[in-house]
């Protein structure tokens, strides 16, 4: 049997009279990457906000590993689930290394010190974005795609059994945008990434869901959500799309005219 790490059923969410998401039921799960797609202002940061319980849905529910979100306590909830926040500004005076110790912040105590469990989970995150040694550089002193790997970083710290990620690759090189994505594909947790770049979505994510207008029009495979009909469709543009020769994954071509 699959365990569903994530259950989501019949969310709706909005503000005043506007509903942006709308009648969502998805499943995640255990150790999937799961790709959120969708044109802007669709609804995708908002329903990932939903799913990691920063907001309360109108209606419907989500489970995590069984239980009830709503009935979950913030330091519970963290101890299991972080959020890659799109392009979140802090503005502090820490270090990286200073940065990454608040994603610990869930599993300390008032009364614990500092410990050796703490001290690797923050040194391997920051190695695995490929920041150790910037470790004492000044957070503001970051360029704005070393930032995003700290962010991932602080996330990672936090030693999450589920991550949702808001466009992760944002302001990266493609370097490391394929890093990244890998490096999320390959971890041993339960991922939610939204992203723009459909052919990386293609090539990381075993799922992938597409919203438009709030709703949610698909959640498949790769090769059965990106096809030529959907892209027009969702996205309003013409694509070849054909089977990478490596992977057998859809690849979009995007055509000028
Ligand atoms: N608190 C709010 N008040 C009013 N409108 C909101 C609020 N939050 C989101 N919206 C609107 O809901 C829609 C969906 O926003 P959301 O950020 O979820 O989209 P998105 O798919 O993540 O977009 P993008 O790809 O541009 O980042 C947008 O039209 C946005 O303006």
């Amino acid at each position: 049997m699959t365990r569903m790490t994530i259950r989501a059923d019949n969310l709706t969410w909005g503000v005043g009279r506007k509903t942006i998401v709308r009648d969502v039921s998805l499943r995640v799960e255990k150790n999937e990457t799961l790709g959120l797609i969708g044109p802007n202002g669709s609804g995708k940061s908002s329903l990932l906000r939903l799913l990691a319980g920063l907001k309360r849905p109108r209606s419907g529910q989500i489970e995590i590993e069984g239980r009830n979100i709503a009935s979950l306590s913030r330091r519970a909830l963290a101890r299991q689930l972080a959020f890659v926040q799109q392009s979140a500004a802090s503005d502090t005076n820490l270090s990286v290394r200073d940065v990454v110790k608040l994603g610990r912040t869930p599993h300390r105590s008032a009364l614990s010190g500092w410990s050796s469990a703490d001290e690797a989970a923050v040194s391997g995150a920051l190695s695995r974005v490929d920041m150790i040694e910037r470790r004492t550089q000044p957070w503001q002193t970051l360029s704005g795609g070393e930032r995003q790997r700290v962010h991932i970083a602080r996330a990672l710290a936090q030693s999450p059994t589920i991550m949702f990620l808001d466009e992760p690759t944002n302001h990266l090189d493609i370097h490391h945008q394929i890093e990244i994505l890998r490096m999320v594909r390959d971890l041993d947790l339960t991922s939610v990434v939204a992203l723009h770049d459909l052919n990386l979505a293609s090539m990381f994510c075993d799922r992938i869901a597409v919203i438009a207008g709030g709703t949610l029009v698909a959640c498949d495979l790769p090769s059965k959500v990106l096809t030529e009909a959907l892209l027009h469709d969702v996205f309003r543009i013409k694509a070849e799309v054909s089977p990478a020769d490596d992977t057998g994954r859809p690849h979009i071509r995007f055509r000028s005219e």
